[in-house]
Order: C-alpha cells, then structure tokens, then sequence
C-alpha cells in the first residue's frame, strides 16, 4: 500500500517540485500518472521509490518510509536505469540475465524471456533500442518486488510487446500482493489496465481517484481511446491554467545568457552531425 500525505518537494535551485500531494494507493493497485511534460510524475515516483527524499509531509510504501528505512522489495525503473551503459557492451544476453539473478529465479526468467520475446543468443552491442530495452525489463522485473514504480520505459516496445508486458504486470497485481505506479504518455492499449489514475500538473496531483470514477465523471466521446480522451482534456486545460510560457523575448532573454558560452568545436561538431555529414 502506498500512501503520501501532504507532500511537498523543492528541488536545490528552489523550484518547487511536488506541492501538497496526499495519495492512498491500496495493494494490488496498478496507477497511472497522466500529466504534461515537467508536471512533477518522475519527481513523485523517485520519492515513492526512495531515491530522492521529501522533507515535508508523509509518504509510507508498506508501511515504511522510502528514504528513511528503505524499501527491501521495491523496483524503480526510470530514466537512469534506461541509460545505463552496461546493457550497450558486447555482452551476450545470458550473461546480463543471469547477473541479476535469472538462477535463482528460473520460472520467472523464462516467463519474462518469452512474454519480452528475447533471443538468448542476442549479444547487447547487435541489438535494437526496443531489443535493448525488452532486455533490461527482463532484468529489472526478474526478483518479485511488492512496489513496481516505472518511469515511461515502455516507449521502444513494439505493441505486441508492450501489451504481453502490461498483462503480465496485471496478473502480477492480481495473484501477489503487490502494486505498480507508472508514467507514461502513451494511452493506446491501456484500457482495462490502470485501476487508479492521478492527473498531476505543475507539482499538484489536481485529480486522484479509481479509473471507474474518472471514466465517469469525463464521458468523452471521439475518435481516441476513452483514456486518451481524457488525457488530451486534461492536458489541454492544465495548459489554459498555466497560461502563456513566454514573459520575455528571445532578445531580452540571450541577451542575459551569453556569458559562458560554449565556444568549442564540438557544437559545430553536433550540428553537422545532425546533417547528416562530418
Ligand atoms: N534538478 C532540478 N532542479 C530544478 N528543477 C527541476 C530539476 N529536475 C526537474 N525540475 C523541474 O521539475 C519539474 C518536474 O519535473 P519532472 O521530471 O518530475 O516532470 P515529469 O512530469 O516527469 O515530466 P516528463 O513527462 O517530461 O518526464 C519540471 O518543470 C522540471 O523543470
């Protein structure tokens, strides 16, 4: 069970992060975080997980403070761990697995090898990104954790991938007492999976509740998933709230900004990089 009350994070330059965020997520949940770019959903799934630490207010995973005590069965798979270099050397994909623990747990390795479709003879540097990516699942989601929290992961999986892996998590929830809070912007093929839903803009989670009753309360019609629908409202209406993000002019703002620039070779470098020539 996850639960935060009163949550607030300021990050070191004083930007306000997280502002009054109080959740009660039940065991066995599956939330989805929905909200634009920068609205705070890696901000509160790093203090779930334990890596960051919010001086005020409460956040309990379990019954334990993430920071504080530290959590023993949970797993965060977010932007860092997707970047990680050691899933891009020449290493053969047995070798990853089984550092992480695929001996000890046999049944599991096998069901994620075949759910995330992974050829045990891949060698990690002749891989695609969403090859690369099924792999590093495998291995994040191998030891059974009570506390699932990803971050948007699920971006370089085909569909068919991306949908074995999301029942796969649904079972989980449902046969082990467990939970999952995930971000993500994509909202094809999530019907029937979230059973809460936060709507999260600049820092506040404006709207936190069981899918059911957002569902009900937006009964948009139209082209899109009902999800989608309601995201786009939702996202669309955070952006009047916001208002307009230009104070300043282009001028007046690089006027301010020239000194230390970069002068070095190396952005010539990237552009013509980008060009598609050296
Ligand atoms: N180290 C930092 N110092 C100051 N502000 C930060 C820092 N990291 C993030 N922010 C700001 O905090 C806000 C929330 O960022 P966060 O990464 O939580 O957003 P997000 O909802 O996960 O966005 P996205 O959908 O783009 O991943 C952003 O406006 C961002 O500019």
């Amino acid at each position: 069970m996850i639960e935060t009350d009163g949550l607030f994070y300021v990050f070191g330059d004083g930007t306000v992060g997280l502002q009054d965020i109080s959740l009660n997520l039940p065991t066995g949940s599956r939330t989805l975080l929905i909200g634009a770019n920068g609205a705070g959903k890696s901000t509160l799934l790093r203090i779930l997980a334990g890596k960051t630490l919010a001086k005020l207010g409460k956040t309990t995973v379990d019954g334990r403070d993430p920071f504080r005590d530290g959590l023993q069965n949970a797993t965060y798979l977010g932007t860092e761990w997707a970047s990680n270099p050691t899933v891009r050397r020449d290493v053969p994909v047995t070798l990853l697995i089984a550092s992480v623990g695929g001996d000890a747990y046999p049944e599991r390795r096998d069901e994620l090898v075949d759910i995330l479709d992974i050829d045990l003879t891949w060698r990690m540097n002749a891989v695609s990104d969403g090859e690369r990516r099924r792999v590093q699942l495998c291995m994040g989601l191998l030891r059974p954790w009570t506390s699932l929290f990803l971050d948007e992961v699920t971006v370089d999986l085909d569909v068919l991938v991306r949908h074995r892996l999301l029942e796969f998590l649904k079972t989980e929830t449902e046969t082990r007492h467990c939970q999952i809070v995930y971000a993500t912007h994509i909202f094809d093929g999530l019907m029937g999976w979230p059973s809460h839903i936060v709507h999260m803009h600049l820092g506040q989670a404006l709207e936190a509740a069981t899918t059911e009753a957002v569902l009900k309360k937006y009964q948009n019609s139209g082209p899109n998933s009902r999800l989608l629908q309601v995201a786009l409202q939702w996202l669309q209406e955070d952006l009047t709230r916001r208002g307009q993000r230009q104070k300043r002019t282009w001028e007046e703002v690089r006027g301010t900004v020239d000194e230390g620039l970069d002068h070095s070779e190396k952005f010539d470098k990237y552009f013509k990089l980008t060009r598609g020539r050296e």
